[in-house]
Formats: C-alpha cells, structure tokens, sequence
C-alpha cells in the first residue's frame, strides 16, 4: 500500500454510479469494462466509488464491501488512485469499511458527516471524523464537505485548523459546496501535501479560480474528455474556452430541469445511454429516469458536447 501522501491526487476523479443488475442486485462483472470506459473513452485516470453518485447510503456495509474490492481490483494498475467512501450513520460501520478499504489497499478513504444525528459543531464533527481515520491510520484521509445532503455546513476552514495533530493521515477535502469563501479559506490554509477537490461540477470553473486543484464529480464519468479539456484550457489561462465548456454543462442541466431536475435517476441514465454499460436501474427511493426523458437529455447532450469540440 502507499504510504500516506505518496502519490498527490490532483485532476479529474469520476464519482462513480453503482453498477446494478435490472433487478436491483449489485453487479459486479460491469466494474471491468465501466473502468475501461473510464479511462480509454473518457481519459479519466481517478475514481471515487460509493459516494454520493454510489448511492453509498442506500447499500448494506456488506454491498459496499464487495464494491470497494472489486473497484480496487480492476482498477490495479489501469487507474492512479481508487478513493472509498466510507461515511456511514454508524461510526462503528465507518470503521469497519475504513478498516477494509486499507485491506483491499486503497489509495484513500473519505467521509462525508454523518445526518441523521449530526454533530453540532467542528469538535464534534472532528471527534466522529477521528475515530473513524484512527481505524485505519495508514489511509490518506479526505473529508468530504457535502451540505447539501448532510445539512452539516460547518465551516471548513475551522476543521482544517490542526487537523493533522487528531488526524496524521488527513489529505485534503472533497468540496462539494457552494461557497467560494470557505472554500478559498481551506486552500489559503491547507498544507501543501493536501489537495482540495472541488465538487460541483457546474460551478468548476469558479472553483479552479479560487484555487481547486482537482475535482470530483458524477458527471466526469461522461463528459471527463471535456472537462479535461477544460482543466487543460484553465492551465493556459484560455478562460474563454475553459467558459465555452463550462457553459454547455449548464446549459445541460438546466434542461434536464425540464423533466423535474438533474436528479441521480436522470443522471445515472444518461450513464448508461452515453456510455451503453447497462448499469441498471438506481436502488429505490431513487426512481429511474423514463426513457424518453433521458432520450430528450442524451439528444442535448450531443448538441451540446460533439467528440470534437
Ligand atoms: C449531489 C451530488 O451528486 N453532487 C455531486 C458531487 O458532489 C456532483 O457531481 C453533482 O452531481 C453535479 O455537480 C451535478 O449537480
Ligand atoms: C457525485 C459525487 O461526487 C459523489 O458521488 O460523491
């Protein structure tokens, strides 16, 4: 396994979907060829398994289990860094999957707060997050700052503080939020080991403004050529083409907002279409995308993003 810190994560990282079977089981034997996809179709060299995009919440720790194996597997020697996600309710199932994520050598692990009781202030959130980075203390360690979902918007600069004295093995944030100020914070007060991952992928731009190294996202599992190029355009200061592909990505979820909103049902879908890895429906409560609502998003798609452009 690397030690701590060996290789810097920076770049693209897709957040990928879980593979299913049509009857809602996971499916392991489309881990393979999704990987290949990834990285011979999409130039994506980074993944970041059971996250949000994972439906991590909705699988047993057992499912996840057998997951993070068979990404870590299959991605040996094709992909740079495998990241799992290890957030759970429980601490003692975060522990347990952080535990196994350093088994099946992982090259990280993150975490995103726990919401159903939440901590009720960055000592808490702190503690929870130590306990969890102590069970396998040998795993780069990324906190993953996702408000929207947990409602823990903590600042997270005021975790940043010292973390590495409760945590040695923290490695950076995967911020998934809407806040350029806290986000400018993190990175003005991150060690230079650290890599600060910016998460919402409509708004990269402003991100890699403020000084994002990286981002992680559900939509670089289809479009990662292009925000790649995008990636490329920001390093040469071309803001104008960095824009031009930033704006089709709006452009792309504001009609899908048309058939109820870019939703991981419509997402998870466009998946599947653009990529034909049958990936299967999402696990309820997520209801899948009908049809002919993501045939109108995958006809969009390709107005929008050619394989030229
Ligand atoms: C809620 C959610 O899934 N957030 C993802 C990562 O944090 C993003 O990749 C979004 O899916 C994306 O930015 C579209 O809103
Ligand atoms: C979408 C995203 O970043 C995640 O799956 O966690």
């Amino acid at each position: 396994m690397a030690a701590v810190a060996d290789k810097k994560l920076t770049g693209l990282v897709a957040a990928t979907f879980t593979p299913l079977t049509p009857q809602g089981e996971v499916n392991l034997s489309q881990i393979g060829p999704y990987i290949d996809y990834l990285t011979q179709k999409q130039g994506v060299k980074n993944i970041f398994v059971n996250g949000t995009a994972g439906e991590s919440m909705s699988f047993t720790v057992a499912e996840r289990k057998m997951l993070a194996e068979e990404w870590c597997k299959k991605a040996k020697g094709i992909m740079d860094h495998v990241i799992v996600h290890v957030g759970c309710l429980s601490l003692k199932d975060s522990q347990e999957l952080a535990r196994h994520a350093a088994e099946i050598k992982a090259d990280a692990i993150a975490i995103m707060a726990p919401f159903f009781l939440r901590p009720k202030n960055v000592a808490a959130l702190r503690k929870f997050l130590q306990e969890v980075a102590s069970a396998a203390p040998s795993m780069p360690f990324y906190y993953y700052h996702i408000p929207r979902i947990t409602n823990v918007n903590l600042p997270v600069v005021d975790l940043l503080e010292d973390i590495e004295n409760d945590i040695p093995s923290f490695s950076g944030v995967k911020f998934s939020a809407s806040d350029a100020m806290d986000l400018g914070l993190c990175i003005n007060n991150s060690k230079p080991q650290w890599t600060v991952l910016f998460g919402v992928d409509e708004e990269l731009l402003s991100g890699l403004a403020m000084g994002a190294q990286g981002a992680i996202g559900s939509t670089y599992n289809y479009l990662g050529c292009h925000i790649n190029k995008l990636l490329a355009a920001f390093e040469k200061n071309n803001l104008a083409e960095a824009r031009r592909i930033q704006y089709n990505l709006q452009e792309l979820l504001r009609y899908a907002k048309k058939y109820g909103g870019f939703d991981l049902g419509v997402n998870k879908q466009l998946m599947v279409e653009l990529s034909g890895l049958p990936l299967g429906p999402p696990r309820p409560p997520v209801i899948q995308c009908p049809p002919e609502n993501a045939q109108s998003i995958v006809q969009k798609f390709h107005s929008l993003f050619s394989e030229s452009s």
